[in-house]
């Protein structure tokens, strides 16, 4: 399956219909919001005409009351603008925080959903820029932008009616100069979004890169390659910096154009204006008026033009957003079927690939309840992709994997994770303490006091090993353990995942970084497992698998049964590698 992100293709139009299910729930507010936007909107139109009529009527007949009840009016409206702008503007910021909020959970959410291969095929620090960076993009639009697009926009449209229906001639004439630079606008419109699109790509390749070499520091270091990532980190910088300043030319192009129009509006109502006012067709009064609307229309335009960066801006950190948010796993859970297989688990027939390398070929077998196994085989033969299935962390291209004779993919996550315990070759522990990492995900002794937990670890034998740890369970983690040794990981890997108390336990490399007296422990504390629990041994190390029921060996895209530990070593030593 490709779940390669894709990024840039929607139409903003397309992406604003997109983005219509995260407005609906703020919708009360937003249309508090819009009302105080129409109140403002209307008092800035209705001075000019009052203006118009006060100079018409009062200031030519001399009536100074008039033109002292005029100015109280324009005073009430601007105040009542004031205050509705003042709502406006702070019910805007709440709604963009909280549109921020939902975003990021709605994203963080579907990342959780997604499969393994997805994480496998998009880097981590271009899926972090995606949450962080461009969810503030859009965070910057709501809170900032689209309240005052919205508002210019009716103002625009308000203006340009009482311009056309003052006078109709010159109205036409004033308004030719923003449909010139509307329609250049809407010309390179997919220019200025493609700058802008690859701005924010760049950004989230620059969080990749730095993710990487954070990640791999030691190695960095180990091998003196800080120049080398120095450089690397310069010239992805340079790109983005590159297409930063690009988006930001490309964003602001027009904001001079809009100016120009504005004033060349100007000059044509001062001479066409004149023209008709010497032909009676226009009065001084609406003069003044028509040149407030001109400041009405092309203001809100100009403002516009500067508010169309952050939309433009926005719309592609959505692109980038809705690519995440569009992506469906292809792993859903099957309707339940009646079960038909053998054994606890069951290989049918199963063929894997990862893109063009297949990696099983039609595989068949069976494990049955209470035994151990050993899968082993050389290096790349696909042992840990074997256990990988077992878990479904993939799907099988063809072919059924089958558990206690029922499809695995009829299972619900948890009733699935709930039977199979997996400690991999790579321990994963979480930022925390000792204690919250053995009980990472186990829902029952969660609920136990310290007490308790500790009677259930002494019964299961493994308190000797947490007590190896200075600080017992309230030893500090972090995610990459760099206060522990990897066996120390493996260790605390090893009794999160016992703690489980899973039906089928796959050790992949589990213990080999691990040393033979801890091992022999482990060793005994696996005899206890419940009689009904099933093991998986992968190892390389042949003392591990000696104790095991059957051994099968994994290569060249098949998996075959071994029979003896000698038949096991004849094979592995024979040289059937695909490495
Ligand atoms: N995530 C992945 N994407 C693409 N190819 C992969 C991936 N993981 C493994 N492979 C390829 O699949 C093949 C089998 O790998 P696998 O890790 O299953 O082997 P293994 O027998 O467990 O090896 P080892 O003993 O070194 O752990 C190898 O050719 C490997 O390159």
């Amino acid at each position: 399956m490709n779940y390669q992100l894709k990024t840039g293709a929607t139409r903003p139009f397309a992406a604003l219909k997109k983005l219509m299910p995260i407005i609906k729930g703020e919708r009360k507010i937003l249309s508090v919001a819009f009302v105080a936007l129409i109140a403002n909107t209307l008092t800035s139109l209705i001075v000019p005409i009052i203006i118009a009529h006060t100079i018409n009527t009062s200031i030519i007949g001399k009536d100074y009351s008039g033109v002292l009840r005029a100015s109280i009016w324009i005073f009430a409206l601007y105040l009542v603008g004031f205050i509705a702008s003042y709502f406006q503007t702070r019910w805007m910021g709440a709604v963009g925080q909280h549109i921020l909020f939902s975003l990021r959970n709605q994203l963080f959410s579907k990342l959780q959903s997604l499969p393994v291969a997805f994480f496998s095929q998009n880097k981590a620090g271009d899926l972090i820029s995606r949450i962080n960076n461009d969810t503030d993009k859009l965070n910057q639009f709501f809170s900032q932008g689209l309240l005052q697009f919205v508002g210019n926009l009716f103002m625009m449209i308000g203006a340009a009616v009482f311009i056309l229906a003052v006078n109709i001639k010159l109205g036409l004439a004033a308004l030719a100069p923003a449909a010139v630079v509307l329609i250049l606008t809407k010309l390179l419109s997919p220019w200025i979004k493609k700058r802008n699109a690859a701005s924010l790509q760049s950004v989230g390749g620059m969080s990749a890169e730095i993710q990487e070499s954070l990640d791999n520091f030691k190695v960095v270091v180990a091998f003196n390659r800080r120049d080398y990532f120095n450089k690397r980190f310069a010239a992805i910088n340079n790109q983005n910096y590159r297409r930063a300043v690009s988006a930001g030319i490309a964003n602001n192009i027009f904001i001079p154009s809009y100016g120009l129009a504005g004033n060349v509006a100007q000059i044509i109502v001062l001479f066409f204006g004149i023209f008709l006012l010497t032909q009676g067709e226009f009065t001084i009064g609406f003069m003044i008026s028509y040149f407030v609307y001109l400041s009405r229309f092309y203001d809100p335009m100009r403002q516009i033009a500067g508010i169309w960066p952050i939309f433009q801006v926005a719309m592609a950190g959505w692109d980038r957003i809705a690519a995440v948010l569009a992506m469906e796993s292809d792993m859903p859970v099957m309707e339940e079927q009646p079960a038909n297989g053998k054994g606890l688990l069951e290989f049918r027939e199963v063929s894997f690939k990862y893109g063009e390398n297949e990696v099983l070929h039609k595989v068949n077998f069976t494990l049955e309840r209470g035994k151990t196994y050993a899968f082993v085989g050389p290096t790349g033969g696909g042992k840990t992709t074997t256990a990988s299935l077992i878990a479904r962390l993939y799907d099988p291209v063809s072919g059924q994997v089958l558990l206690d004779g029922k499809d695995i993919r009829t299972y619900k996550t948890e009733e699935r994770t709930q039977k199979i315990g997996f400690i991999l070759q790579e321990p994963f522990l979480f930022t925390g303490t000792l204690y919250e990492n053995i009980l990472y995900g186990n829902d029952t002794y969660r609920q136990y006091s310290a007490e308790q937990l500790n009677e259930v670890l002494q019964q299961k034998g493994l308190l000797h090993i947490l007590e190896r740890f200075d600080k017992g369970l309230q030893t500090p983690v972090t995610s990459k353990g760099e206060s522990m040794s990897l066996g120390q990981r493996q260790l605390i890997a090893f009794v999160r995942a016992l703690l489980r108390e899973p039906e089928l336990l796959i050790l992949d490399e589990a213990t080999a970084n691990i040393d033979t007296v801890t091992e022999q422990l482990l060793g005994e504390i696996l005899a206890k497992l419940p009689a009904q629990t099933t093991q998986i041994i992968i190892a390389h190390r042949l003392n591990t698998i000696e104790k095991s029921d059957e051994i099968f060996f994994v290569n060249a895209g098949q998996i075959i049964q071994a029979g003896s530990f000698d038949h096991a070593i004849r094979l592995l030593m024979e040289g059937k590698r695909v490495s």
